[in-house]
């Protein structure tokens, strides 16, 4: 069976809306006082959109095939990223079989090498890798999870992350991710501050509920053990989340050793490809690896990534990043459950991740969302073309 050719490579850019650090408007709870590394700098403490978080925005990828099939992903990149897709990567992908993910992969890689491996190049490279699936499910009229290996559960559990927990609790997920509001620089005064939002949540989910803290990179390893331990003894934190600098896989592994047993360790989100994952888990630092598909590397090496895990008992639960981690998620056995991120303001409401971004996006209800339900070509999305798309490059 022969499948048309990659015939042409676009690289868009979005503005507004689009799930985590694409382009969230003033009054969003993800924006409002959530403690980050730039915390020590006063004047960067209250929004992360002052330091710029959203200066790069959405990155949409779209490859139309001969026949005129086309398969897109949307991720974080931005200008930045679009030039990499089109003055660099489309070279390994026209003219090209859909069906040479691998081959393609490789060469993306190893052509950015020297000045890529991970961040703003590999997000480039995932949302390639994500628009390759994307085609290659809509040429074969199946599902992304089907050329995974298929379902392995019937339907996908979540948690959700947000700054309402008891509202997550009511829609039926069955966890709570909390941001953490104050970080070192706001001293002891900041850390009862963290515990006393922690409780007053924890009296309003019950004992049962799972609640977790998200620090974004914000902490040294002082005081992640001291809020680890307290938030542990007097809330029962489920985990705590990205509490070091991504690079520090040392203090990670000091972090792991220093936690209350039961309380589980997890990050990832900003790290990449095998490699990096490889480093975390052979240097023990965590429980639990949280890739972003969208910034790891892409779906071909999210494979690699979980295997790797999966081996070593580790479970993998992909950072926030909507139909293109659930996809994955259920095909995995190490793969239990997955996050939605709440990108409603409040949040109070379940609203799709990338809106207005994409169309057909699934969300759960109550908590949950059927494996039938991915039952679309490719990642049963179409991208919504009454947005602005800017291409700013071409080849
Ligand atoms: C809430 C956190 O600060 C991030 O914005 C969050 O979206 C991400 O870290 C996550 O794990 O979902
Ligand atoms: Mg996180």
């Amino acid at each position: 069976m022969t499948l048309p050719k990659i015939r042409h490579v676009r690289a868009f850019t979005v503005r507004g809306g689009g799930a985590d650090y694409h382009d969230q408007g003033a009054g969003h709870w993800i924006d409002d006082h959530i403690a980050t590394p730039m915390a020590r700098y006063p004047e960067y403490r209250q929004s992360r959109q002052s330091f710029g978080i959203n200066v790069l925005g959405t990155l949409v990828v779209e490859l139309e095939a001969d026949d005129g099939t086309i398969g897109f992903a949307v991720t974080t990149g931005g200008e930045p990223a679009a030039f990499i897709v089109e003055r660099h990567l489309a070279r390994f992908l026209e003219g090209r079989s859909p069906v040479d993910v691998e081959k393609i992969w490789d060469q993306m890689y190893f052509s950015t090498q020297y000045y890529g491996r991970k961040g703003l190049v590999v997000n480039a490279i995932s949302g390639v890798d994500l628009a390759l699936w994307d085609l290659l499910g809509k040429l074969r009229g199946e599902p992304v999870y089907h050329m995974l290996g298929g379902a392995v559960r019937d339907e996908l559990t979540f948690y959700a992350t947000g700054a309402r927990p008891d509202v997550a609790k009511e829609l039926g997920f069955v966890g709570g991710k909390l941001p953490l509001h104050h970080g070192p620089a706001e001293g002891i005064e900041g850390l009862h501050k963290n515990i006393a939002a922690l409780a007053d949540m924890r009296s309003g989910v019950g004992d049962d509920f799972w609640l977790m803290l998200d620090c974004w990179m914000s902490l040294d390893l002082d005081y992640a053990t001291r809020l680890a331990a307290r938030a542990w003894d007097e809330c029962g934190l489920k985990w705590i989340e990205e509490a070091l600098s991504p690079d520090d896989y040392w203090g990670y592994a000091d972090l792991k050793r220093n936690v209350p047993p039961g309380l589980l360790v997890t990050t990832g989100e900003h790290e990449a490809t095998r490699w990096g994952f490889r480093m975390l888990m052979e240097m023990d630092c965590c429980d639990i690896i949280q890739p972003d598909v969208g910034w790891c590397g892409g779906i071909t090496e999210l494979i690699k990534i979980a295997n790797y895990a999966d081996a070593r008992g580790v479970q993998v639960i992909p950072h926030g990043s909507s139909v293109y981690s659930y996809h994955f998620v259920i095909t995995r056995h190490n793969s239990p459950f997955a996050e939605f991120l709440m990108m409603h303001p409040g949040p109070t409401e379940v609203v799709p991740m990338f809106a207005p971004q994409l169309l057909g996006e699934l969300v759960p209800v109550n908590g949950r969302i059927r494996a039938s339900e991915l039952d679309q070509p490719g990642f049963g999305v179409e991208l919504n073309r009454d947005i602005p798309l800017h291409r700013p490059y071409t080849h």
